[in-house]
């Protein structure tokens, strides 16, 4: 008989955490050991499974880490940059697989994930859907293949509860076409123009976000030139796509050395 890994879900009652707990249960090829919220959020010390209004499940939601990722083979952590970085330390403590979707980082905080990864394998991506993760390959082929006569613009979609922006996604691809074209994203970038901003510079990368509704996430990156455009584009329609990807990078990451890995690692691509 193979061995199930035991996993903790973070930010348990949230978009990604409820659609992650579904499919971790409904998987069969891994154990949902624990729950994890914010202290003081009304899920605490409840049955989760009656939290999300459905039958018992017998695991009670905890705002307690380190204990619950001392039970765990890994940790899938949809949540807010600060809490990804504390997990960090605590599932490198617990040398259990950390695999991150949490968006929205800065460079500090990024930079604070460095050292969990010297113990434990860390896993993060803005974005765990085999599409998206093609996309990246596909925008860093279309940027090598193409010179500065065409304008690269990455336009991005969600709902209107998304706190960060541009998406982790946009900023993946702009990094792909960043690399494609030999140059590094911060010197080109584009973010917010508003007003008498003067005529697009020539290298740049643009990065346009549009918050509305339920959309789940759209991303474009347009290749604009005098007298034609090519628009490469991913529509996510349903969050089960980032979910199960999370869940295989979480099987994936089992007994992987120490280090830092982002899904093109686990999809091999
Ligand atoms: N990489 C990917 O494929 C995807 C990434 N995301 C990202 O995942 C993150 C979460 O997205 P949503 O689920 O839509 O947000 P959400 O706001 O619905 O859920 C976040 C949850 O984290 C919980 N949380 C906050 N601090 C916590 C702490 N210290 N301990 C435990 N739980 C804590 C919140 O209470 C909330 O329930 C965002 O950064 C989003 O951009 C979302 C979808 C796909
Ligand atoms: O917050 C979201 O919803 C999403 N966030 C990720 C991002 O920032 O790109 C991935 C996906 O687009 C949904």
């Amino acid at each position: 008989m193979t061995h199930k890994p035991g996993i903790v879900v973070t930010g348990a009652s949230g978009r990604m955490g409820q659609m992650l707990i579904r499919t971790v249960i409904d998987s069969g090829q891994a154990h949902l050991v624990a729950a994890l919220e914010r202290p003081g959020h009304g899920w605490i010390g409840r049955d989760l499974g009656e939290a999300m209004g459905g039958a018992p499940l017998g695991v009670t939601v905890t705002d307690d880490p380190l204990e619950a990722f001392a039970r765990a083979q890994a940790i899938i952590d949809f949540t807010v940059p600060a809490a990804s970085v504390e997990f960090a330390q605590l599932a490198a403590q617990a040398r259990a697989v950390h695999v991150i979707g949490t968006t929205g980082f800065t460079q500090d905080q990024l930079d604070q994930l460095k050292p969990a990864a010297r113990h434990a394998t860390i896993i993060r991506a803005g974005n765990m859907s085999l599409g998206v993760n093609l996309l990246v390959q596909l925008t860093r082929r279309v940027a090598a293949a193409l010179d500065e006569d065409f304008d690269i613009e990455i336009v991005e979609a969600h709902h209107n509860q998304k706190v960060d922006a541009p998406s982790g996604t946009a900023l993946m691809l702009g990094q792909a076409a960043a690399e494609g074209r030999g140059v590094n994203l911060s010197d080109v970038s584009d973010r917010g123009r508003d007003g008498i901003t003067g005529p697009r510079q020539r290298g740049h990368i643009g990065f346009s976000a549009i918050r509305g509704g339920d959309i789940v996430g759209e991303h474009d990156v347009m290749f604009a030139a005098a007298g034609e455009r090519i628009i490469l584009r991913h529509v996510a329609t349903d969050r089960a796509i980032f979910a199960r990807g999370a869940l295989k990078a979480a099987l994936w990451g089992q007994g992987k050395p120490p280090g830092e890995y982002d899904m093109a690692d686990v999809l091999g691509l």
